[in-house]
């Protein structure tokens, strides 16, 4: 199986997942002076309701906040989507001390940790699965989280971690709206891209926020209490560097909005 260390890590990916090395693979590193003005670009439009919320589980690569999906309560619109496509989850990558962490770059600085809203094409598929292997099925807001104060609101995530310490580890997690994660501004980069763990299919349509969220070090420190290892494995393995390095940008343009 797949993972982030030597043997298991990015760099051995394309040995069972082929697609690591296709046209439009992600991460990217973000070059902001690069990136296209496109016109018809308009602004990105969230709603998103605190009942979908349901649970928080640790899936042994990341933490993971799984949203109700059963209509469009909670969906991300406008900007470069041609429909609203509906949250399903939301969850973390991040680093093992300050600096790196985040998947995307800019200009080649890495940030500490990068959240990601995971949305899917439910006008034109049927279900997840489906949207998650076709080439407009998926649109993930990507959030940088830069190590600085306490966030207001991350506590109601990070109190609750050490209940899914373990690998396959879940609970009730009722009532939360992400918008509370969100920066004032949210001004963005797009491009064309893919999963950024396995199976790495080349479904998203990435929008990534410029406007970072500021954590504090100890709020970061609590998601290193997870473990990728199971309970009943003996090796203690500690969640942290879940991130993939940037890939190539062959041939795709990065644009923002005007
Ligand atoms: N980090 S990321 O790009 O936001 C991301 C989101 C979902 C997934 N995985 C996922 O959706 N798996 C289910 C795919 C079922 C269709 O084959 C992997 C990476
Ligand atoms: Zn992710």
């Amino acid at each position: 199986h797949w993972g982030y260390g030597k043997e298991d890590g990015p760099s051995a990916w394309h040995r069972h997942y082929p697609v690591a090395k296709g046209s439009r693979q992600s991460p990217i590193d973000i070059i902001p002076d690069e990136a296209r003005r496109d016109s018809s670009l308009g602004p990105i439009f969230l709603k998103y309701d605190r009942c979908t919320s349901l649970s928080i589980a640790n899936n042994g690569h990341s933490v993971v906040v799984e949203f109700d999906d059963s209509d469009d309560r909670s969906v991300i619109q406008g900007g470069p989507l041609d429909n609203p496509y509906r949250l399903k989850q939301f969850h973390f990558h991040w680093g093992g001390k300050g600096c790196e962490g985040s998947e995307h770059t800019v200009a080649g600085v890495g940030y500490a940790s990068e959240l990601h809203l995971v949305h899917w094409n439910a006008v034109k598929y049927t279900t997840y699965e489906d949207a998650a292997t076709a080439p407009d099925g998926l649109a993930v807001l990507g959030i940088f989280l830069e190590q600085g104060d306490d966030h207001r609101w991350l506590h109601t995530i990070t109190d609750v971690l050490y209940m899914v310490k373990f690998k396959g580890s879940a609970t009730n997690f009722k009532g939360f709206n992400p918008k509370c994660l969100l920066p004032s501004n949210l001004h963005y980069w797009t491009y064309l891209g893919s999963l950024t763990t396995p199976p790495l299919h080349e479904s998203v349509i990435w929008i990534v926020l410029k406007e970072p969220i500021v954590v504090s070090e100890k709020q970061l420190g609590m998601f290193r209490i997870l473990q990728f290892s199971g309970e009943e494995e003996d090796q203690r393995m500690r969640m942290e560097n879940n991130f993939r390095p940037p890939q190539p940008l062959k041939e795709r343009i990065l644009k923002k909005r005007c």
